[in-house]
């Protein structure tokens, strides 16, 4: 980290919980419910009293087993989620590809999604129309460009959902879990390409249990464990934490 960078993200105690549902038989319901109890719900911490900073530039991968609240995480950098407690700041463009086909709207065709999530990251219609042909290109999906998007496969959309998100203009890019949908000729061209925006000096924060892909492509860890940062740095110790 160089004193010169300045923060991209900033992540201040934040806190989210979410209501589990529970079942119960009448009996139990009826008992909690006399005693005053919410007996349908009840409450789960799915990140707790997390905080970090990431600058501009970094790569920064957010490591954890199943459930641990990665994608909570990262859905709050987003602002597809809101925190209960805390703050999360973000400074530039942002894209998150967080989920498969998030954003595309079925009955429309891959072109006509194109341009209707180009234009959510913020592109204007003549941006689209010069980048379009590169856009398409880059998914290797041409042939069916035309077709509504609830024949593609989920290959298919990451592939599109990705090609739009790095040819926006971006400053930041968040990418959870969706590589891993794609083949392994299409997965190399993504990190190549996630190379690349780095060097121009972009933001990453990366999800995924590709733990090489993680080596590859992140030079700093933060590790969550039941919602819990326990550990952030460089990111041969974050995968040792993480094994550990
Ligand atoms: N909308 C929601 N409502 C209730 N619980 C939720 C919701 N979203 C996530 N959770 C719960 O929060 C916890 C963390 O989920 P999250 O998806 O962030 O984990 P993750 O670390 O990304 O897991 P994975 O590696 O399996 O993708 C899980 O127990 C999950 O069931």
């Amino acid at each position: 980290m160089s004193p010169a960078r300045k923060p991209s993200i900033i992540v201040e105690g934040v806190r989210k919980t979410f209501l589990l549902r529970r079942s119960h038989s009448f009996k139990e319901a009826a008992i909690g419910w006399i005693r005053g109890k919410d007996v349908w719900s009840k409450k789960f911490q799915a990140i707790d009293d997390v905080s970090f900073v990431i600058d501009e530039g970094e790569s920064v991968a957010i490591l954890g087993y199943n459930g641990s609240g990665k994608s909570t995480m990262l859905k709050m950098i987003s602002g597809v989620l809101e925190p209960d407690a805390g703050r999360v700041l973000v400074r530039g463009r942002l894209a998150g590809l967080i989920e498969v086909g998030a954003g595309f709207h079925p009955d429309l065709s891959g072109r006509e999604n194109v341009y209707l999530n180009a234009a959510i990251l913020g592109m204007k219609k003549h941006e689209i129309d010069a980048r379009f042909d590169d856009i398409v290109e880059f998914s290797g999906i041409e042939p069916f460009i035309d077709q509504e998007v609830k024949h593609y496969s989920s290959g298919m959309f990451m592939r599109l959902a990705f090609s739009v998100a790095i040819h926006a203009e971006l400053d930041i890019l968040l990418v959870d879990e969706i590589l891993s949908v794609g083949d392994a000729p299409f997965r190399a061209k993504c990190q190549e390409k996630i190379h690349s925006l780095a060097e121009a000096g972009k933001t990453m924060v990366i999800v995924s249990h590709d733990l090489e892909m993680v080596r590859d492509l992140c030079e700093r860890g933060i590790v969550i464990r039941e919602g819990r940062q326990i550990f952030d740095g460089p990111i041969e110790e974050a995968l040792k934490k993480l094994a550990g």
